[in-house]
């Protein structure tokens, strides 16, 4: 059985037609990129690697990987977010392949094929990350780097993350996330490490309202992201 919610997959394809807008529900997307994609340039150095984004949406990411000079495959379920992926590549005169495909399939076909493999803010949107942790081992070189972003869970993420971006601030659509499926970084790490992916880094992500501006600090308690190496 494939590892994705339908809802959830519906939920981000009734919104695709507005990924590229930069005052839609995917600001918080279109304003946290240059960050993570600075930091993952800075650990894995993107320019001629092969990279995977897993979970692309509408490509924020991989077309921002593609502009350091990476080759760009991304994948995601959601027919409407890559059509919109695809469409953007004729603004942007970007270069990436996007493909339907789940990562458990792609690995399975394609294993230890990229030097790079992202998959952000996703892990809370499927019912088993276990399973995308390990798709994510297999697909990588040994050697190679994987990174992942996602939502803590603990009282501070629910009241940030759900009450506050959803409820109060109005960000995000409400029932955008599912506090069930947040996941700590210590329960991160150990998935990862038990498939031969131990973790190298944690940093957190956090945002302040007022002055609305999002930075990377060691304040991992609600967004984080992680970095992790595959066994050689
Ligand atoms: C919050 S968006 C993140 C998009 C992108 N990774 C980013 O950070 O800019 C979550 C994405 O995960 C995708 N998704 C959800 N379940 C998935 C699955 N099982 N396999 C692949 N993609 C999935 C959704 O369609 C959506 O595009």
């Amino acid at each position: 059985m494939i590892n994705a919610d339908p809802s959830e997959l519906d939920k981000f394809s009734q919104l695709a037609h507005r990924w590229w807008d930069p005052t839609s529900e995917f600001r918080p997307l279109h304003e946290i990129n240059p960050l993570r994609l600075e930091w993952i340039d800075g650990l894995a150095g993107l320019a001629g690697k092969r990279v995977l984004d897993i979970g692309c949406g509408g490509g924020i990411l991989s077309e921002g990987m593609a502009g350091k000079g990476a080759r760009v495959t991304g994948i995601d379920l959601s027919d409407k977010a890559l059509a919109v992926a695809r469409l953007h590549l004729l603004e942007s005169g970007a270069a990436v392949d996007y493909r339907k495909v789940s990562a458990e399939e792609l690995a399975a076909e394609a294993p230890g094929e990229f030097d790079v493999v992202t998959c952000m803010e996703m892990l809370e949107h499927v019912p088993n990350p276990g399973s995308v942790v390990a798709a994510c081992v297999a697909l990588v070189k040994p050697g190679g780097h994987v990174f992942f972003s996602t939502i803590n869970r603990n009282p501070k993420a629910y009241l940030f993350a759900v009450i506050g971006a959803e409820y109060v601030l109005k960000m995000l659509p409400k029932g955008t996330h599912d506090y069930a499926k947040f996941i700590k970084p210590s329960d991160l790490a150990r998935w990862a490490k038990s498939v031969g992916l131990p973790p190298q880094a944690v940093i957190g992500m956090s945002y302040n309202p007022l002055s609305k501006q999002y930075w990377l600090g060691s304040d991992t308690s609600v967004n984080y992201l992680m970095h992790t190496l595959r066994e050689s």
